[in-house]
């Protein structure tokens, strides 16, 4: 049996997906584009002024991020809720793994039509990352060994994957890869320390 990792939907998911069509149009459209920059600029900035008036205090959106014990919202790979992310959805497996399928557009590229190697890390860090949790066991990164074997493709369907592979005392070592069509692009070795770092209550 596999599970979703995905958490609950909550009503700033559409407003982040709009924020990232927003942010991969803007990169695609760029300057040679006919669009007029200057009046989006101005209707984006009036959409920033809205949110600003009503964000909460800090510290409040802050408990509100850490709600719970699971998997969270908010982060740059996977969260739902933030704009940056791609976002990758796992699928935990029975045998420890996780995998989440993924593709990414112009505002991840690195080299002409590839992913950004930097972006390739945080996606890994942050699969490792869950692949721990889903495991039960979850630290710190304290080290990420990154191979790039052949650059990763824009546009095309990509498969990240993890598994934690062993605990001794606090350290936790875990693997992971991006494959695209079967072909490993970049695999990853991370060391974790187990550290539980209290939520914001
Ligand atoms: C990650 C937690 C997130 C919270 C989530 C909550 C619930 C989880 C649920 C689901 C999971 C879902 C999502 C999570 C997804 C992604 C996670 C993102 C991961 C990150 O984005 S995370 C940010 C980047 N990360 C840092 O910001 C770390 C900064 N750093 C430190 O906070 C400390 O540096 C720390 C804690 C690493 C160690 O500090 P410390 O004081 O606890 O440990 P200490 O020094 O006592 O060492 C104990 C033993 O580890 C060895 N050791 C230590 N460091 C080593 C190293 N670098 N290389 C080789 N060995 C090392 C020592 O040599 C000793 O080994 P020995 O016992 O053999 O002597």
């Amino acid at each position: 049996m596999t599970m979703d990792l995905q958490t609950e939907r909550c009503g700033v998911d559409g407003a982040a997906a709009a924020a990232r069509r927003v942010i991969d149009a803007l990169v695609r459209a760029g300057d040679i584009s006919g669009a007029d920059m200057a009046g989006i600029a101005d209707r984006l900035n009036a959409v920033a002024d809205d949110l600003e008036a009503q964000a909460p205090p800090l510290r409040d959106r802050l408990v509100n991020m850490w709600r719970g014990d699971g998997n969270t919202r908010h982060d740059p790979a996977a969260g739902p809720e933030n704009p940056i992310a791609p976002p990758l959805a796992y699928t935990g497996r029975p045998d420890g793994s996780i995998e989440s399928d993924v593709t990414l557009g112009l505002p991840y590229q690195g080299p002409p039509s590839s992913v950004h190697g930097g972006v390739s890390a945080l996606l890994l860090d942050h699969t490792l990352g869950v692949a721990n949790g889903w495991a039960g066991t979850s630290g710190m990164t304290a080290e990420l060994t990154l191979r790039y074997h052949h650059p990763t493709p824009l546009f095309e369907p990509l498969t990240v994957t993890a598994r934690q592979v062993s605990v001794d005392g606090r350290k936790i070592r875990t693997t992971g890869a991006i494959a695209a069509a079967g072909r490993t692009c970049v695999t990853a070795e991370g060391l974790f320390i187990a550290k539980p770092l209290p939520r914001p209550r």
